[in-house]
């Protein structure tokens, strides 16, 4: 089997053994997955020939652009060299040294440990260990309860689907003890006539209201997106996050920021909890740690609760892949590039400014009521009526058809529910950011044409 292969073919085989994820296996089945086959900057080819700008860099993740050699002949050094080690039995190798110690000159602060694994899910997984660990050290295992938010998303593991608030994750499987949420900060879609100001004070105060029911003594950490990423880009009301902050450090439970989205550059800082003034005690990382290049995820851990747990005898978790060498070693090449080439910085100076200025010239549009983006990544939200900032009918499907029509014109953006998300790789060049919006603009058009055509505008 090989990109030679007839697309057709490729679709049958595709069909016969491959369990996709999050897909809706038999519609696909009748349907035909599109074959993706090569990848360069922030273009992708399908075995059609069609050219893809990708504004979702893959999932979130490929923060440097496809196709950088640099990081396949490290893949290869590394392979023939050290292919495999683990790190478990006193034993350890310089990937996963030298990518531990970078990481934590890269994050602020006092996150100066990195327990790796070999997703986001998995680090997140991590951190339920870790932090019920550090209580059960103080003298407290029954603190243990984490709080999290409805719609946040931190993963598909029991513990990493438990954490997100989604409903239909939790309805297939079940949940794990111990985890409860609160309300989202999303104005757009549940302020009322509320500030966004008040709104973010109101959302954030269900912590303390949380914390009270459930019993300061019994809650072990608070999890968080800077911004929820899967949940549709919710970039929170500026009063938010410090009201969080202050509510735990009140109460005295652990903070973990989960930046599996928001890390390596995404909203034009190393991570989101400098652009949001965060101060975690446990970051997650995944997905820009590698560019999406080799699964590589971890947990940056405080000095704090790294000496706790550290300090208290063996600590029984880990993962076979934890610091793999290959993934390692590509991960370390990926952020050497990112800083010689100050991608960073290119996001917050130039490509972040200059996309700003014509995304919010999209809420000009008809169908979009909202407009927002922090970084290189954000959403519109599309309405049929923005004074009131009402809903489609479920059954409109808007999102979906909105998608579709990317799709046609050979753009890639994501559609959660009536939003529609971009997070391009953060190379994309302001050419390139010309062509995205002209795409997503024309996008918007077709769909606008089609659902009056419906009668559903
Ligand atoms: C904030 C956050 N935390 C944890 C995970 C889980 O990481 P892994 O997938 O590597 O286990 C994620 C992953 N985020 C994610 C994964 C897959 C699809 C989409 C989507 O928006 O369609 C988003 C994420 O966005």
């Amino acid at each position: 089997i090989t990109n030679h292969l007839p697309t057709a073919e490729l679709q049958r085989l595709d069909a016969a053994h491959h369990f996709h994820p999050f897909t809706d296996k038999a519609g696909l089945a009748a349907k035909g997955a599109r074959v993706i086959t090569r990848g360069e900057g922030v273009w992708l080819t399908d075995s059609e020939g069609h050219r893809i700008i990708d504004g979702m860099a893959g999932l979130w993740c490929v923060n440097i652009g496809y196709g950088r050699k640099e990081l396949a002949q490290v893949a290869a050094r590394q392979m023939e060299e050290l292919a495999y080690y683990n790190t478990f039995f006193q034993t350890t190798h310089v990937p996963a040294i030298a990518l531990a110690a970078e990481i934590a000159k890269l994050a602020p602060g006092d996150l100066n440990h990195v327990f790796f694994a070999g997703s986001g899910s998995e680090a997140n997984d991590t951190n339920i260990r870790l932090v019920r660990r550090y209580w059960d050290v103080k003298g407290m295992p029954w603190r243990k309860t984490i709080i999290a938010r409805w719609n946040g998303y931190h993963g598909s593991t029991m513990g990493g689907g438990s954490l997100g608030g989604m409903k239909p994750i939790h309805a297939h499987g079940g949940m794990i003890d111990g985890i409860a949420h609160i309300d989202q900060p999303y104005w757009w879609g549940e302020g009322g006539d509320m500030s966004e100001d008040d709104f973010g004070l109101a959302r954030a105060r269900q912590l303390e209201e949380k914390i009270l029911q459930i019993g300061p003594d019994n809650v072990a950490a608070f999890i968080g997106e800077p911004v929820q990423g899967a949940g549709g880009v919710i970039i929170p009301p500026k009063t938010y996050w410090p009201e969080i902050q202050r509510i735990c450090d009140k109460y005295g439970i652990l903070l973990i920021a989960d930046e599996v989205i928001t890390g390596f550059g995404r909203t034009g800082n190393w991570f989101g909890s400098q652009t949001f003034g965060i101060k975690p005690h446990i970051m997650t990382i995944a997905k820009g740690l590698s560019s999406g290049y080799q699964p590589i995820g971890g947990s940056i851990v405080c000095d704090e609760v790294a000496e706790v747990v550290g300090g208290a005898g063996e600590f029984f978790h880990g993962y076979t892949y934890s610091g793999h060498p290959v993934a390692a070693a590509v991960a370390l090449e990926n952020l050497r590039i990112m800083q010689d080439e100050h991608i960073v910085e290119h996001v917050r100076d130039v490509a972040h400014p200059y996309l700003k200025e014509r995304w919010d010239a999209l809420a000009d549009h008809p169908l979009v009521g909202e407009a927002k983006l922090v970084g290189l990544m954000g959403s519109i939200a599309l309405t049929p009526d923005k004074a009131k900032r009402a809903k489609f009918p479920e059954a409109a499907n808007v999102g979906y058809r909105c998608r579709e029509r990317c799709f046609a014109n050979d753009l890639i953006m994501r559609a959660v529910g009536d939003r529609m998300i971009i997070a391009p790789p953060l190379v994309i060049t302001t050419g390139e950011i010309d062509i995205l919006v002209d795409r997503a603009k024309k996008s918007l058009d077709e769909c606008y044409q089609g659902l009056k055509a419906d009668g559903l505008f």
